[in-house]
Order: structure tokens, then sequence, then C-alpha cells
């Protein structure tokens, strides 16, 4: 006798079918909201695709400034098991940031250029939780508030973040604790160098894992973060370079030539410093 026999009990049996006046799954997502807030401004077909994998980079963002913002309070706090589940979490985030390319990538440059000119100057330059994760990642440059300015609730949001340390000055702060590094604090105005007495902090600990090993997890999940980041940011220019070449970004900068100097950022630099001190 096949399962699906008149009657069969169906697969379903038990679940509940009447949600008048409950809570059902679509009231407890909100999907009302998130559903009808795709808001095509031109006619072409691939601008639904555009819009739907930026609104979705930006929930995975809001994941990843909660998570960021909780690591870092955990290593303030000196609960690191807390940190790397979180600091874990927000590896993943990146990874699947970095996976949802390729469905961009099936847009290609003749298609981009039918709704492009809708954008008008807007661009993700002006992602607002895109530069919180760069400022609690430490990457502070503090120019990058001007575009916020015309909102006072987003500015105030990131200026807090700015007034607060950020994951790598948590980090600093715990090596400072634990007797391993004298001086803590560091300009993250100035042009990132890595500072000496950082690199060799944590060259003592890499040269001691089993010693300090809490610190060389802590820095290796600080390490692995930056590799998917660096990812993240190489995926994004060669996208760009395959959809709109060498123009300049509607955001106002070179485009590519801009994206490309942003490989150079090092949020970590001494972590990367000291494999070459080893
Ligand atoms: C066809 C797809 C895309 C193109 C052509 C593109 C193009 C650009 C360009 C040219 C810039 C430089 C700023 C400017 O002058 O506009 C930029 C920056 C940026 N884009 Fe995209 N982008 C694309 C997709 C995405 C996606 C899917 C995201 C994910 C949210 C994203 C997030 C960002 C962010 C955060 C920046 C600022 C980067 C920084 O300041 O380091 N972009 N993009
Ligand atoms: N900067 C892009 C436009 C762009 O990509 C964009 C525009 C509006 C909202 C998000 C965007 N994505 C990333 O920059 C361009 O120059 O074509």
């Amino acid at each position: 006798m096949s399962d699906d026999a008149p009657h069969a009990a169906p697969a379903h049996q038990g679940a509940e079918l009447n949600f008048a006046g409950k809570m059902a799954y679509a009231d407890y997502l909100a999907l009302d909201r998130v559903l009808t807030a795709q808001h095509p401004r031109s006619a072409a077909h691939d601008e639904l695709l555009f819009i739907i994998q930026h609104q979705t980079s930006e929930l995975w963002m809001k994941l990843a400034v909660h998570e960021l913002t909780s690591a870092r309070d955990a290593i303030l706090a000196d609960r690191l098991p807390d940190a790397f589940k979180m600091l874990a979490r927000v590896s993943r985030i990146l990874e699947q940031l970095n996976g949802a390319w390729d469905v961009l990538r099936t847009m290609t440059p003749s298609e981009y250029t039918t709704f492009r000119d809708a954008l008008g100057q807007s661009s993700g330059f002006q992602s607002w939780q895109y530069r919180a994760i760069e400022f609690l990642c430490g990457n502070r440059h503090h120019a990058m508030l001007d575009p916020h300015r015309h909102r006072a609730d987003t500015l105030a949001t990131l200026e807090q973040i700015l007034a607060s340390p950020s994951i790598y000055d948590a980090a600093l702060l715990l090596l400072h604790a634990r007797g391993l590094l004298a001086d803590p604090t560091r300009d993250w105005h100035d042009e990132r160098k890595p500072v000496s007495a950082v690199t060799d902090a944590w060259a003592t600990i890499y040269r001691d894992p089993t010693r300090y090993w809490p610190l060389y997890e802590l820095a290796e999940k600080l390490v692995d973060l930056e590799d998917y980041f660096r990812r993240w940011r190489f995926n994004h220019v060669t996208t760009v370079e395959r959809v709109i070449g060498l123009k300049r970004g509607t955001g106002g900068t070179g485009g590519v030539s801009y994206l490309r100097r942003m490989l150079e950022v090092e949020l970590f630099p001494e972590l990367w410093q000291v494999r070459t001190h080893l």
C-alpha cells in the first residue's frame, strides 16, 4: 500500500492549521514588512536581484555587528570562551556573504547598465552597518562618518562605536592585564603601521602556545576573521571590475582603484607581522 492512499494519515498530521488570533510564522518574522521592502526604481529584470542581495547582506551585517559588540564586551570582561563562539560566528557570516557573490555574479554588465542610473549617487560606501563592522574591528577612519552627517541617529550610533574600544583594543587590553604589553593604547587615526611592542607580545604567545593557550586561541580567531574579511574585499573588487570595469563609482570614488586600495587594509597588523618573526 502506498503512503498516499486516501485513508493514510497525512504526513503533516498534528500540524496546527488554524492561526486565527495566534502568532504564526509570518507574524513572528515580520514578513509583511520584510517582503514589502523591495522597491525597484526601474523595469529592469535584475534590479530585484540587486536589491535582495544588498538587503540580505545588510541583515547578515546586522548580526555581525551584534556578535562583534558582544565578543568585544566578552573579551573586556575576560570571558574568552564566549568571545570565541561569537568570533567564530562572525567568520561564518563573512563566509556566507562571500558565497552570496556567486548569485550576484550571474548579473552581466549589460544587465546592470539597464538600471545603474536609477541608483543615483547611492553606493555601498554609505552602508553604515559596514562602517560599524570596520570600526568594531579597529579600522576607525573618522572621515567615514561624513556620509552619515545628514542622519543624526546613524551618526550617533557610529560615534558611539568610535568612542568605545574595538575588538582589537579589547584584545590588547587583555595582553596588558596579563602583563604582556606595557602600553595597550594606540592611535587609530594614524596610518595603521604595526607597533613593535604589540608584535613582541603576540610573539611571546605564539612561541609558547601551550602556556598562553586562551590568548593564542583569541589571536587565531582574529586572524580567521581578517582572513574571511579579506576574501570579502577581494570578491567585491573582482565582481565590481567584472560588472563596471574601471568606471567611477556611484558613490564618487574611483571605483576599482579605490577598492584595490582597501585590499591593503590590515585590521590586526601585528598578528600578520608576528608570523615573520617566529
Ligand atoms: C554589481 C555589484 C556592485 C558594484 C558594481 C559595486 C560597486 C562599488 C563601488 C564602485 C564602490 C566604491 C564606492 C563608490 O564610489 O561607489 C563600492 C563600495 C562598497 N560596496 Fe559595492 N558594489 C557592488 C555590490 C556590493 C554588494 C553586494 C555589497 C554588499 C553589501 C557592497 C557593499 C559595498 C561597500 C560596503 C562598499 C564600501 C567599501 C569600502 O569603503 O571599503 N557592494 N561598491
Ligand atoms: N557603487 C555602485 C553602485 C552600487 O553598487 C550600489 C548602489 C546602491 C546600493 C548598493 C550598491 N552596492 C555597492 O556598492 C556603482 O558604482 O555602480
